[in-house]
């Protein structure tokens, strides 16, 4: 085993070779496909009379076209309903795993791989999507794709990439109370910039990421891709292992020891070398809430919106540019925004830890008057867990809706959409112009109980001022 950190020891046992190019031959171990980027790349491999090399390392599911009330097939929309039968069709011809809706395992992409223990540690991994950055949690180099790598993967089962950098960013101390993952990711990305990632890996690491569940962790690396680093992850450890044994995809007896031994001889070496290291101080970080129209344009809950003067002169443009589109004003409080959507959901805040915190507390409160307000599990598995605990009936006493799983209104390719300049909170990771469904609708990334606490209030609130006072 070569020395290092966990990328070069992933990314040098995957190397095929060199090519001429100077980039590196990677073989891909998993390959995740959904409706929206693959049925461009299997027509591409139709035209050359190609076949998929590796269909057992392969899976498909469907998730963004997916309606999360009407379910019923055809779709009323035309288009998602042929991108739903091009998946099937091009799974069967293939012979692709598929989750379908109602195989009782379809979900979010980057929900029901790690859910079923098919993301392990030390793999590459690859989708063409962009938050494929979410298998990192696991100790995985995972990286998001377009469509015509979706097709080199499919017929060669390998990606020609370029060599990361790494950064190490330490999350150190531990977090207080109304403060979460999201929080974690929307600050480390609010400091470094959109942009800053870009030519590297991030690696997470530090007490405070070390404390955090594998879903938390999930929260963490998917937005990875927010801030411009093309993947990040974190080391493999008692955690990681203790969440996959037993799950569907897992070794099991003798392999599983010496998987543990394998995924545990990648986990950086404590002398690997960096090519940058950022900390943060867990303990400063704030429920941060974004009020821009790029992830990393946020603040915490108790802080005033930047003036743009105040800010590094690169930021200002945007700056300026987001408050014309937020109808937002520099100086005032982002707390107490109004807002008339509120959505729980997505592969960054999907999963059932994130649906247990936010029934917790929503528990005994009622959504504001005019506040429209729903929770989408990430997989049907979340659904049915979140059901066999009770949470749907929580949720629906405090007045959310309780929806089937799909990506929903975090892009809103599907029924799930703002109505014109509506303000939604919203548990997801993009706050793009335009991003959930309106071409004027407007978006406040948060945490999920933020989201909740939102949903109560009628406007954008601090969770801490909600919480009950003993667990402050
Ligand atoms: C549709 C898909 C290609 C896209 C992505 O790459 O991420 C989507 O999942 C998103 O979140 O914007
Ligand atoms: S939940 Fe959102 S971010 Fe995640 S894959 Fe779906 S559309 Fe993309």
């Amino acid at each position: 085993m070569s020395k290092g950190t966990l990328f070069d020891k992933v990314w040098d046992a995957h190397t095929v070779g060199v090519l001429p190019s100077g980039q590196t031959q990677l073989f891909i171990g998993l390959h995740l496909i959904h409706e929206v980027t693959s049925p461009q790349a299997f027509a591409m491999l139709r035209e050359r009379e190609l076949k998929v090399l590796y269909p057992e390392r392969t899976v498909a599911t469907v998730d963004h076209i997916v309606p999360t009330e009407n379910q019923a097939r055809p779709f009323a929309d035309v288009l998602a309903e042929e991108m739903m039968q091009a998946l099937e069709e091009s799974a069967k011809e293939h012979g692709i795993r598929f989750y379908d809706i109602g195989s009782g395992s379809q979900g979010i992409v980057h929900v029901i791989a790690p859910e079923q223990g098919l993301t392990q540690p030390g793999m590459t991994i690859a989708c063409g999507d962009s938050h494929t950055s979410t298998h990192g949690a696991f100790g995985a180099i995972a990286f998001g794709i377009g469509t015509s790598q979706v097709r080199d993967v499919l017929a060669s089962q390998t990606l020609a990439l370029s060599k990361l950098k790494v950064r190490k960013i330490e999350v150190n101390g531990d977090l207080r109370p109304g403060v979460y993952a999201k929080d974690v990711i929307l600050h480390i990305i609010r400091q470094l910039g959109v942009k800053g990632g870009v030519g590297y890996a991030y690696e997470y690491a530090g007490t405070a990421i070390e404390a955090m569940s594998m879903e938390e962790r999930m929260t963490v690396c998917n937005m990875s891709i927010e801030g411009g680093a093309r993947c990040g992850y974190i080391n493999p450890d008692a955690t990681t292992f203790e969440y996959l044994k037993g799950t569907d995809f897992a070794p099991t007896g003798a392999d599983w020891d010496e998987a543990v031994e394998w995924w545990t001889s990648i986990r950086s070496d404590a002398d690997a070398e960096y090519d940058d290291v950022i900390r943060f101080d867990a303990a400063e970080i704030a429920p941060t809430v974004t009020w821009g129209i790029t992830p990393g344009q946020g603040i915490g809950v108790n802080e005033v919106l930047p003036l743009p003067e105040k800010l590094p002169e690169d930021d200002r443009a945007i700056a300026q540019e987001a408050y014309n589109y937020m109808k937002l004003h520099p100086g005032n409080p982002i707390k107490g925004t109004k807002v008339n959507v509120c959505f729980v959901g997505s592969c960054t805040n999907g999963r059932i830890s994130d649906l247990r915190e936010a029934a917790q507390f929503a528990q005994g409160k009622q959504v504001a008057k005019g506040v429209k307000a729903f929770i989408v599990p990430g997989s049907e598995r979340v659904k049915q867990q979140a059901e066999a605990e009770g949470l749907d009936k929580v949720f629906e006493a405090a007045g959310f809706e309780w929806r089937n799983a799909g990506c929903s209104m975090c892009l809103a390719m599907n029924p799930d959409k703002l109505q014109g300049d509506q303000i939604s909170a919203s548990s997801s990771n993009r706050n793009f112009k335009g991003r959930q469904g309106s071409s004027t609708g407007r978006t406040l990334l948060m945490s999920p109980v933020m989201v909740v606490a939102a949903a109560v209030s009628g406007e954008v609130a601090d969770v801490r001022e909600l919480l009950p006072s003993h667990t402050l």
